[in-house]
C-alpha cells in the first residue's frame, strides 16, 4: 500500500500492514500545521482510532521495530492535544443548548464513555467500593462524561469533584451540569494541576485518573506517584491505560508503575478501542 489507505473494508488487519500504515499515518500527522479542530485533523484522528482498533488486541506488539515504537508518544501528544480540542469545541456548542445534559449523546465518542463508566462502575463494585461518598476524577474535560455518567447511572449518591488544569473546560462542563440541579450539587469542577493538590487527595474513597493526564509513561508514574503519597489508606485508585496498539493513542502504565499498591483488578477489553483499567488499593502509608 503506497499511501494511507481506505480501512473500511477491513475488519482486521495484519501486523505487517499496521506497521505500514501507522508509519505513513504518523508521517502526515507530523505534518500538520496545527492540531486544530478541521477535516484533516478529524479524518486523521479518526484513521488513527480505526487503524488501531483493526490490530487484534492479542498481537504483541513488542516485537515491533524499534523505530515503529518511538512514533508512540508523538502520536499520543497529537491524539491528546486533537482530542482536547474537539472536546471543547463540541462540548461548548452542547453547552449552549437549552438542556445541554439532555444533549450530551451527540457527543462524539459517546458510546465509549458509556462501556467505560458502566466497566468500571463495575469493577469498583466487585472489588467492595460499592457506595464511594467522594470520588475525585482527574481530567475530567470540557464533556466530563465519565463523571456524570457514573453519578447518573452507577453511583447514584457519590459526590465527584472534578479536576482539570484548564479552566476554559471546566467553565464548559460547569454550564453542562447546571441543567440539573440535583446533579450540580454532586458534581464540582476545581481547576488545578493535579500535581498542586496535596492533603485535598486524602478525603476520597476513590481517585480516578483519565487517560490523557500525563502523557508518556514518565509523567504518569511521576503523576501516580504524587496521588499515592497524598491518598488515603484503603482509598482506591481508577488508572486508564492502553494496551498493544492503543498505546499509539493513548499512553500505557505497566502493573510495575504502581508501586506500594494492593492489586484488585486489572481489566484489559477485547475491543480494542476500550481503555485498559487498572484498579489498585492503597494499603499502607
Ligand atoms: C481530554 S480530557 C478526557 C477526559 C474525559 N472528558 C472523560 O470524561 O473521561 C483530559 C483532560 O485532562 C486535563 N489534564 C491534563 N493534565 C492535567 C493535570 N496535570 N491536572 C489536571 N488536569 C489535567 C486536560 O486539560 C484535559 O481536559
Amino acid at each position: 500500500m503506497d499511501s494511507i489507505q481506505s480501512l473500511d473494508f477491513f475488519t482486521e488487519i495484519s501486523p505487517e500492514i499496521f506497521i505500514d500504515q501507522i508509519m505513513k499515518l504518523h508521517a502526515r500527522i507530523s505534518k500538520l500545521e496545527s492540531p486544530r479542530n478541521s477535516e484533516e485533523v478529524n479524518n486523521l484522528l479518526g484513521n488513527l482510532a480505526k487503524l488501531c482498533s483493526l490490530l487484534p488486541s492479542t498481537t504483541d506488539i513488542k516485537d515491533f521495530p524499534e523505530e515503529v515504537l518511538n512514533i508512540r508518544e508523538s502520536l499520543n501528544n497529537f491524539a491528546s492535544q486533537a482530542e482536547g480540542i474537539l472536546e471543547v469545541e463540541s462540548s461548548t456548542l452542547i453547552s449552549l443548548k437549552p438542556k445541554p445534559l439532555d444533549s450530551v449523546t451527540e457527543y462524539p465518542y459517546y458510546a465509549n464513555y458509556v462501556r467505560i463508566a458502566r466497566m468500571e462502575s463495575k469493577i469498583l463494585k466487585e472489588n467492595g467500593m460499592e457506595n464511594a461518598k467522594k470520588v475525585a476524577f482527574v481530567g475530567s474535560g470540557a464533556m466530563p462524561l465519565s463523571s456524570i455518567l457514573m453519578a447518573t447511572h452507577h453511583m447514584k449518591s457519590t459526590h465527584f469533584d472534578n479536576f482539570d488544569i484548564d479552566e476554559n473546560a471546566n467553565e464548559v462542563a460547569r454550564r453542562i451540569v447546571a441543567s440539573d440541579a440535583a446533579l450540580e450539587k454532586r458534581m464540582k469542577f476545581e481547576t488545578q494541576d493535579i500535581m498542586e493538590v496535596k492533603e485535598k487527595l486524602g478525603q476520597y474513597d476513590c481517585i480516578i485518573l483519565a487517560a490523557l493526564v500525563g502523557l508518556n509513561r514518565k509523567s504518569k508514574v511521576k503523576i501516580l506517584g504524587h496521588i499515592r503519597m497524598y491518598m488515603k489508606e484503603g482509598g482506591f485508585l481508577v488508572v486508564r491505560s492502553a494496551k498493544g496498539a492503543r498505546t499509539f493513542i493513548y499512553p500505557s502504565v505497566e502493573d510495575g508503575d504502581l508501586v506500594n499498591f494492593e492489586l484488585l483488578t486489572t481489566f484489559q477489553p477485547t475491543h480494542a478501542l476500550v481503555h485498559s483499567v487498572l484498579l489498585r488499593k492503597k494499603t499502607k502509608a
